[in-house]
């Protein structure tokens, strides 16, 4: 027992210098481990960093969505390339310059003005766009810009998502044009007709000038009708249409209100003589010959007239005059000048 005890008071020693190596490398990559912990987190950080800067990249090129970066100063800073599609600019025509140079000029400053009161208060605008390509031609665009703020919530940039909605506006716009006009005589309808007079009653107010609602009614229309057929009577429809828009000036507009009955709304006028000079021009181009296959027609036309200011300032007044001076005409004698005033108020 003495001599093992003697050995072990040798071995441990012996043992001890024998693992100082092990010990010392094991404390070593300990405190390595535990200095290159902070590095180590760094870069699996940067790397996370990085897949995600690649993923952002990869959904920035592959967007079908045009997206534009821009800086607090207006500056273009980056695009992708559905924008550069959509507007027809190569990237380095763009980076560095202000959005305004893709402005149509369809949009007044009050528009751009609400936009920017939008970002500055919402931190976002979202609406549709009219905007000018490289060729001069304007799209249409649903766009959303969004303000992105930095870690220390300073303004970082801008992001602009732009979808381009051309086509559906292009068919939105013909469809409301179509809602707007009469298929066979390719006038404006009805319901432009409330429109269009107030407006001219606005302009001639604003201006000092005059504006007047002419109602038109074709006589003997039915005979038409009846003795060439309906194709006939569409024909004449057509033609008396094309006379009364050559009668009147550009400004003016000419509606079909239905079946043989037309209304004028003359704006800018210097007085009701003219009003009643138009009238008579109108009626005179009415009343010609129109040639048909089946031979020539004549027809008539009786003709009422209500004038803004004299008559009244109200649309409804206005129409309601003409109508009751039209209907006058018409009870007066065929071979008489068909066109009545409304009566002068008192
Ligand atoms: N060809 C054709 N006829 C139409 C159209 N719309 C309405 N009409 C016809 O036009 C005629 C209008 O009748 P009226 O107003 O009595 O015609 P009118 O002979 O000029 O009679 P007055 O207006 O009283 O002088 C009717 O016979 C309708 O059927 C259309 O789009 N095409």
């Amino acid at each position: 027992a003495a001599s093992h005890a003697e050995q072990g008071g040798w071995d441990r020693p012996f043992a001890a210098l024998a693992i100082a190596p092990f010990a010392a490398a094991a404390l070593g990559w300990l405190a390595w481990r535990r200095a290159a912990a902070p590095l180590r987190r760094r870069v699996a950080k940067a790397e996370r960093e990085a897949a995600r800067l690649r993923l952002a990249a990869s959904v920035f090129d592959a967007s079908a969505e045009g997206i534009l970066l821009v800086s607090p100063t207006g500056q273009i800073l980056a695009l992708n390339e559905a924008f550069g599609r959509m507007t027809g600019y190569r990237r380095e025509e763009l980076i560095g310059r202000n959005p305004r140079m893709l402005q149509s000029g369809r949009h007044d400053v009050a528009f751009y003005a609400a936009m920017w009161a939008s970002l500055r208060t919402e931190g976002q605008w979202r609406g549709q766009l009219w905007d000018r390509r490289r060729d001069g031609s304007l799209f249409a665009a649903l766009v959303t810009i969004s303000a992105v703020h930095g870690a220390d919530g300073a303004l970082s940039h801008y992001v602009a998502l732009f979808s381009d909605i051309t086509e559906m506006r292009r068919r939105q716009d013909e469809v409301e044009r179509l809602a707007f006009l009469d298929p066979l005589t390719g006038l404006a309808n009805r319901r432009l007709l409330a429109e269009r007079l107030s407006v001219a009653i606005r302009d001639a107010a604003a201006t000092g000038r005059c504006a007047a609602v002419c109602m038109v009614d074709l006589d003997g229309f039915k005979a038409v009708n009846d003795a060439h057929g309906h194709a006939a009577g569409d024909a004449v429809l057509v033609a008396s249409a094309q006379r009364l828009q050559g009668a009147v000036r550009s400004r003016d507009t000419v509606v079909r209100t239905g079946g043989d009955e037309f209304v004028i709304v003359l704006t800018a006028l210097v007085d009701e003589a003219e009003a009643l000079e138009v009238a008579q021009r109108v009626r005179a181009a009415l009343t010609e010959p129109v040639a048909l296959l089946s031979g020539c027609v004549t027809v008539g036309a009786s003709l009422g007239l209500a004038c803004y200011p004299r008559d009244g300032a109200d649309v409804e007044r206005l129409l309601r005059l003409s109508d009751d001076a039209m209907y006058r005409a018409k009870g007066q004698d065929r071979d008489r000048d068909r066109i009545v005033m409304a009566p002068a108020p008192p």
